[in-house]
């Protein structure tokens, strides 16, 4: 049941205005919250229009390429997708269809552990659209968000399952699973308010696809509610190590009960450097946001950080991404590592404003989410166009006509006049 008017989508706000006339509520809610009063949720996007540009004039900006690397990959864009957890509440194309669209768009996504969506069928949807191999615009990217389990040897499933998932091997083929991205700001989950009072819960016939196997829908770690269409706020949680099904009455989001008995809350850096010894794959850590972590992440020999504050989800009142990205380039700077951002990045212009501070890439969560609700594949492929083409008008419009003519000088804090050095 429609509760707004549609809109034709031109913009990332009227995809999101759209997703809030056609989800239903408990799905809308748990997309769009952040924690507690969402002062941070809010500040990601404010503080991007604190910043102002400095554009250049008269440099021949007829032709804009954009066309950047990660980890050593050409990719399309520097304009990437989060990962974002049970993208099937949107769409019940879900997983599949952002993956045919970062293929078709040449854009690095990154799936998530909690995907609805198993790696396999995720990575075969990508395939599916095909790439021209000698294209020198960049290939499609496809990289894990890890969530470490308590259980050590779930953890290492996961990872042997992706790097399977991958196909290394297939040479004609380029879409692999190239890099973990491990989140390290969800020891326990943030307490989003919507959740609560919604009871949230993931519908009966959608499950964890990364945690199931050929022979049983669910026979690792997922949410298990027996009786799906008279809610009874009874949950049956599932025990990864012990195989048992726990009874639960639940007071909260089963999501929060479900982090509380799987996600390990001791994670520390030592299992980050467990991580690295297991896997050949590169290791991004996703949830920095001082000085002091990044260079503890260099330390322990990643190769990337995403700047991110899990789109206002976890710690509310932490610093909007985009004013903490400055500290952490200046603390990892020359250790190469390669540093990007996510967190409120709706326009073409954030995107341009974040890469002038310095982020090699950036990640976008809800777009994509709205993008998905509104129709589908062709929804995301829609958002995804539509923030390209913004940032590539805002590229020539400042003056440049590839990435690395955008630079730190684009772009000053602040509304008033520049301060003088
Ligand atoms: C509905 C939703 C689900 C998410 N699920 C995950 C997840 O499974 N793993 C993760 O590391 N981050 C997750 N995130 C955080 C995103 O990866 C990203 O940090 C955030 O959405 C970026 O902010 P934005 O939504 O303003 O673009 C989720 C965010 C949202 C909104
Ligand atoms: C299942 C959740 C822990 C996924 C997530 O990271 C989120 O909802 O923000």
């Amino acid at each position: 049941m429609s509760r707004l008017p549609q809109l034709v989508p031109i913009s990332i706000a009227d995809l999101e205005h759209n997703a809030h006339a056609t989800l239903a509520l408990n799905a809308l809610d748990y997309y769009r919250s952040g924690a507690n009063d969402m002062q941070t949720l809010k500040d990601n996007q404010d503080a991007y229009n604190r910043l102002r540009l400095r554009p250049r004039i008269l440099r021949d900006v007829s032709k804009v390429d954009t066309k950047t690397t990660l980890l050593g990959h050409t990719v399309g864009s520097p304009i990437c997708i989060a990962p974002t957890a049970m993208q099937r509440l949107a769409n019940d194309a879900g997983e599949k269809a952002t993956a045919r669209a970062a293929a078709k768009a040449k854009k690095c996504m990154i799936l998530s552990s909690w995907s609805t969506t198993s790696a396999e069928d995720t990575i075969a949807a990508g395939q599916e659209i095909p790439v021209d191999q000698s294209s020198t615009s960049g290939l499609p990217l496809f990289w894990f968000q890890l969530y470490v389990y308590k259980d050590r040897v779930v953890t290492e499933q996961l990872i042997r399952r992706v790097e399977k998932a991958g196909y290394k091997g297939r040479v004609e083929i380029e879409i692999v699973i190239e890099t973990l991205v491990i989140t390290v700001d969800t020891p326990f989950l943030g307490r989003r308010l919507a959740d609560v009072r919604n009871v949230f819960k993931l519908p009966g016939h959608m499950t964890m696809a990364n945690f199931e196997n050929k022979d049983s829908k669910v026979t690792m770690a997922t949410i298990l509610d027996q009786n799906e269409d008279s809610d009874d706020g009874v949950d049956f949680i599932y025990d990864a190590k012990t195989g048992a099904s726990k009874r639960v009455v639940r007071q909260e989001s089963s999501l929060a009960a479900y982090v509380v008995s799987q996600i390990d809350p001791t994670l520390n850096w030592s299992d980050i450097a467990w991580v690295r010894s297991i896997t050949k794959l590169p290791v991004v850590v996703k949830g920095v946001l001082t000085a002091e972590d990044a260079k503890l992440a260099a330390d322990t020999g990643v190769e990337g950080i995403l700047v991110s504050n899990h789109g206002g989800r976890q710690l509310d009142g932490v610093l909007a991404t985009i004013d903490a990205l400055p500290e952490v380039l200046d603390a990892v700077k020359g250790r190469g590592v390669e540093v990007y951002i996510d967190g409120g990045v709706r326009k073409g212009t954030d995107v341009l404003k974040a890469l002038a501070l310095g982020a090699k890439a950036v990640f976008l969560g809800r777009p994509i989410l709205w993008g998905l609700a509104h129709d589908g594949e062709d929804g995301v492929s829609l958002a995804l166009n539509l923030i390209q083409q913004e940032f590539e008008l805002a590229m020539a419009l400042a003056g440049c006509c590839k990435i690395e003519d955008i630079n730190r000088d684009h772009v000053q804090h602040g509304t008033g006049p520049r301060p003088r050095l």
